[in-house]
């Protein structure tokens, strides 16, 4: 007989704040980051089947794909020799600084957890998404949250309010590695005040944090992608309370006055012939 199947939202992720503290001793980089969960969101299938994993994605399919190795790590935490099944439909852009595969393995981590029963802890299940990405532990439970060492040492902060967003992806993709490596070149590091995020978010003010929005990639990324410079330039020429690179991008997401301004804004830029527009929202976190 076969299995059915568990499904879950991926949902991506905006940096609303990113500062790069320096480069770390295995080659990773020292963050701190404002990191929120937004609607968008890719649709995340799993079934137990066979004895090896097969992952279903399109043109990402395979086992190069970051879903299907979650599942062998979380098949091999248990010294499981069954397979699995997954199946993946995409909407989040790739290469996007959107955490689109990120949030595909956390989604896979989650859903195997609930089909074996609940074997592994909320510990076990963030070691496991630390070994595939420094963006996958987030992705587990999303929401508003301070990250820190390489992006995986997350404390709660108070939830964003609801902010209306419209997100731009230039043509061209951003390669993570390479942004951070332009850093690293040509980069300079910030930092950020815990405590005025938290007072940002704490008066649920989409203007005063729009007024902190912050990120030491965009510096490195806007060389590889010049287009990035000219969307933010348009998102705060359309009135938006602010706008910024997402994560080491491309895409650019800009802070709308409303849901309705926020569509104007999108009808705009698709009209001036970008396709890559989209209207979302910030989203909440979900418990593990
Ligand atoms: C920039 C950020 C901001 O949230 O997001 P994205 O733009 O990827 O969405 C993250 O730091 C990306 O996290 P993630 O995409 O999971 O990174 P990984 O797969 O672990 O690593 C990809 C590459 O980025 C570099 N990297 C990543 C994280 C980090 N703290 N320092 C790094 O130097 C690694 O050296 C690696 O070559
Ligand atoms: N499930 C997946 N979804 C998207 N990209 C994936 C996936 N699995 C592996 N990848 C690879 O990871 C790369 C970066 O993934 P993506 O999530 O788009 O990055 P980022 O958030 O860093 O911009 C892609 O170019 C792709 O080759």
């Amino acid at each position: 007989m076969k299995q059915s199947f568990v499904t879950t939202f991926a949902h991506a992720k905006i940096n609303l704040a990113l500062a790069v503290l320096g480069i770390r001793d295995d080659g990773y980089h020292e963050l701190q980051s404002v990191m929120q969960s937004i609607d968008l969101h890719d649709v995340v299938r799993v079934r137990r089947a066979g004895e090896k994993v097969t992952c279903h994605c399109g043109e990402l399919s395979g086992s190069g794909n970051i879903a299907h190795i979650a599942a062998e790590l979380f098949l091999q935490e248990l010294g499981l020799s069954e397979g699995v099944e997954i199946h993946i439909e995409k909407h989040i852009p790739i290469q996007a600084g959107l955490a689109g595969g990120s949030s595909d393995a956390a989604a896979t981590l989650r859903l195997l957890n609930k089909l074996f029963d609940n074997p592994l802890t909320k510990k076990t299940l963030l070691e496991l998404a630390g070994k595939c990405g420094a963006d996958v532990a987030f992705c587990l439970g999303g929401g508003t949250m301070w990250a820190a060492g390489r992006g995986e040492e997350l404390d709660f902060l108070p939830k964003a309010p609801c902010l209306d967003l419209v997100l731009v992806k230039p043509r061209a993709g951003v390669n993570t590695r390479e942004a951070y490596q332009r850093f690293d070149r040509d980069g300079r590091s910030g930092f950020l005040v815990r405590a005025d995020w938290e007072n940002a978010l704490r008066e649920s003010s989409p203007q005063q944090i729009a007024a902190l929005l912050y990120n030491d990639l965009e510096i490195a990324s806007i060389p590889l992608v010049p287009e990035i410079s000219d969307l933010k330039q348009q998102l705060l020429a359309e009135k938006c309370y602010g706008a910024l690179m997402s994560g080491s991008g491309s895409c650019v997401f800009g802070i709308a006055q409303s849901g309705e301004h926020a569509r104007q804004v999108a009808e705009k830029l698709k009209n001036r012939g970008h396709k890559n527009v989209w209207v979302t929202k910030t989203a909440d976190h979900e418990s593990m």
